[in-house]
């Protein structure tokens, strides 16, 4: 061998070391951290917004697909999603599939997102999504492992960051979401003979979308309105919207409900639900790990009849609590017993913890819409 051939060994070594040093460090870089509120941690990759780091409630999803419906969610407002299902993304990004401008949820955990995607309809991946909405995630988790803590402990508060944390740096205090404050406006078919006004506490677009595919207008106006301004708008409906964080903290808007249960037709959907029942005098309780997921059973107490479910919620209507109330409990989620829906007898009053909207879901509930519908013509509202 001469000398020149042994230079040349010895260069390509150094280089070689070099680029393996430097792909150690980016993979290194590339980590993320999980760190529960109970100490446990889950190591895996970045991917999303990869340098940002979240503190939030972390929440697991059972649903299989609809995972674009899920992130633009308002109701993951400062949550942390589990994808339970292994692979996110197979189907890639949409237009016209978003709940909401952007992405809602904090973070992102999954075991593996789908990087090439064959769907004529995608616009990107699901990592360039995440990407885009500045939100980071995390991959190459045991999402198994991490739902049957999150099933053994309850939902929890959790940190990802990009160096693992002491225990010193833990924060265990729950993250409350913030109340989405969104403009008062009209979307854009004002002509329709019925008017619904729905107070939107962070309102999935389906919910509108489902309102307008009965030629129904909708003028959506925030939890700051009061009784009088919501009378002015000449409603034959009122529509109180999912939303993020605990029921509890929207008390100063139960009084405007009580009086609009009096005055029209009234449909709560989700938050909505727990918000009626509330200002009905039931409590709400915060579920260990909540139902999040698109094959949830609710059984119709009126007619016996099962459906599955969309839902999306932590927090439950303690179902004895409603006895001392004026209203009644017309179905329960089959698997736990708890109150899925509940009526105003006598009164064009009901709602549902469930999505009939349901994006993502089975469809089954949609004619709890054309009830709506129905009830709000039935009380005069053609005009
Ligand atoms: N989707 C919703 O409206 C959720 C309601 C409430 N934030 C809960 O978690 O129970």
């Amino acid at each position: 061998m001469t000398f020149s051939n042994v230079s040349l060994i010895l260069f390509k070594k150094a280089i070689n070391h070099v680029q393996r040093g430097d792909i150690e460090e980016a993979a290194f870089n590339m980590k993320k951290y999980l760190t529960l509120e109970n100490g446990d941690v889950f190591i895996g990759t970045a991917a999303g917004n990869l340098t940002k780091e979240i503190h939030g409630e972390l929440v697991f999803t059972t649903s299989m697909t609809g995972y674009q419906e899920t992130l633009t969610d308002p109701s993951y407002t400062n949550q942390m999603i589990t994808f339970t299902y292994p692979l996110i993304g197979n189907y890639g990004i949409s237009l016209g599939a978003n709940q909401s401008p952007s992405v809602a949820a904090a973070a992102v955990v999954a075991q593996e997102f789908a990087e090439t995607v064959y769907h004529y309809q995608s616009v990107m991946t699901v990592s360039q999504f995440l990407e885009k909405a500045g939100v980071p995630a995390i991959i190459g988790v045991d999402t198994r492992k991490l739902t049957k803590v999150i099933r053994e402990h309850g939902t929890m508060a959790a940190s990802l960051t990009n160096q693992p944390l002491s225990k010193s740096q833990l924060n265990g205090s729950q993250t409350v979401a913030d109340v989405v404050k969104s403009a008062t406006y009209s979307p854009a078919d004002g002509a329709q003979a019925t008017h619904v006004v729905l107070v939107d506490f962070g309102v999935k677009t389906n919910i509108i979308k489902s309102l307008q595919a009965f030629n129904v207008s909708v003028t959506v106006v925030t939890p700051e309105a009061t009784f009088q301004d919501i009378e002015a708008l000449h409603p034959d409906g009122i529509l109180l919207s999912n939303g993020p964080g605990n029921p509890e903290d929207f008390s100063a808007f139960l009084p405007v409900i009580s009086q609009l249960q009096n005055q029209y037709p009234l449909f709560g959907i989700c938050l909505g639900h727990q918000l009626l029942a509330l200002a009905n005098g039931a409590h709400t309780y915060k579920m260990p790990f909540g139902h999040r997921g698109i094959n949830h059973p609710v059984k119709n107490l009126k007619t016996g009849e099962v459906i599955m479910t969309s839902q999306n919620h932590g927090y439950a209507v303690d179902i004895d609590s409603v006895d001392n109330t004026p209203l009644e409990v017309t179905g329960i989620e089959i698997n736990d017993n708890t109150c899925e829906a509940l009526e105003y007898p006598n009164r064009p009053v009901f709602s549902v913890q469930y999505h009939p909207e349901a994006a993502p879901g089975p469809h089954e509930a949609r004619r709890l819409f054309n009830q709506f519908v129905e009830l709000m013509h039935a009380n005069g509202g053609i005009k």
